[in-house]
């Protein structure tokens, strides 16, 4: 586990075994598993440490180096559960899978990219992984713990959300995308069920599963989710980094609408409405994030709206003033 510098590392409240931890051994236990799960729903009453030193760099890591708490949810490959490291206090999400289910589906390689991809990226709104340690069974990832856990579930539970609230998270994954682009590093998966939020609001991306480092000549591969697939995806041309923009526009129109744009019943006629970018705004959006949007969801992807230029749109620049200040936002200091 590469030093946990980063000011998003978090301490269990001090106290003997205190949120429901228990040894690190029962992480597999399934009856245990389903009881923890079951209960409480809140999250452990731990602390920020900001800005905290580094701690413990180049510890060997295993199972027994923590104390295992809640499951925090379940993924295609794996569990995850909350956990504190025992010589630390820190607490962490630990992503547990099974090797033989990787193998299995045969996502090794991808496993493997989305660990090297991910343990090298520093910053604010990219959750950070800590480390990663194996037994003979199964493989362990340590990630920073997103405090307030799925912007799917809650945008699913808002149903849609207010400009400030927006373009606060637009703004801050604008920043993590153009931090990982001038890395060379196109995300490919940008949508809701892979972003979480971390204790104080703020947006983390997360699930490299997809990302590439940039190649010199465009790839093809068809990859992402339906909704998200820019144009050039859909018609099957090269694509680059600027699917990230498109994938922007569309999560913007979604944050505000509660639903993607092109969505329809049929897979068939996504595409086409994705080809012929067939774009309807409702009416209850602002002038200011329906600009935004188009701006970004241009067939073309040289005319998209530059990463860059987004703390400087009108829409951002207007609800900048309003956004909650202890959540994480990207501020302009100019
Ligand atoms: N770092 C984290 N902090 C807090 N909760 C997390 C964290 N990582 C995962 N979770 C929770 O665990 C669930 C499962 O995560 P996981 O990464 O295994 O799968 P996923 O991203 O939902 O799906 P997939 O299997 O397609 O990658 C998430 O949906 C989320 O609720």
């Amino acid at each position: 586990m590469p030093p946990p510098s980063s000011p998003n590392l978090h301490k269990a409240g001090a106290g003997p075994a205190p949120h429901g931890y228990v040894s690190s051994h029962d992480v597999v236990n399934a009856q245990t598993d389903a009881h923890r799960s079951s209960g409480s729903n809140s999250s452990p009453p731990i602390t920020a440490l900001h800005n905290q030193s580094e701690v413990q760099a180049h510890r060997q890591y295993s199972l027994d180096s923590f104390e295992i708490g809640r499951k925090l949810g379940k993924g295609k490959f794996g569990k995850v559960y909350c956990a504190r490291d025992k010589a630390t206090g820190y607490v962490c999400a630990l992503k547990v899978m099974e090797k033989k289910e990787l193998i299995h589906f045969k996502v090794e390689k991808q496993f493997r990219r989305e660990i090297e991809i991910q343990s090298n990226l520093r910053h604010p709104n990219i959750l950070r992984l800590y480390g990663h340690f194996h037994d003979s069974s199964r493989v362990f990832l340590i990630l920073e713990y997103a405090g307030q856990g799925e912007m799917f579930k809650v945008l699913r539970k808002k149903g849609r959300f207010n400009d400030i609230l927006a373009s606060q998270y637009i703004c801050q994954i604008a920043s993590a995308l153009s931090y990982l682009h001038k890395k060379h590093i196109i995300h490919r998966d940008l949508k809701p069920e892979n972003l979480l939020i971390g204790l104080d609001g703020e947006v983390k991306l997360s699930d490299f599963g997809w990302s590439v480092h940039t190649p010199s000549s465009r790839r093809t591969t068809m990859c992402g989710t339906l909704d998200y697939l820019p144009p050039e995806m859909v018609e099957a041309k090269d694509h680059d980094y600027k699917v990230d923009l498109w994938a922007l526009g569309v999560l913007t129109y979604e944050f505000l609408v509660g639903n993607p744009p092109f969505e329809e019943p049929a897979h068939k006629a996504t595409y086409k409405r994705i080809s012929k970018v067939d774009l309807k705004i409702p009416p209850f959006v602002s002038v200011e994030a329906a600009d935004l949007i188009r701006r970004l969801l241009q067939h073309q992807p040289e005319r998209r709206y530059p990463l860059d230029q987004i703390p400087d749109h009108p829409w951002i620049v207007k609800n900048r003033p309003l956004w909650p200040s202890s959540s994480g936002g990207q501020r302009r200091s100019s």
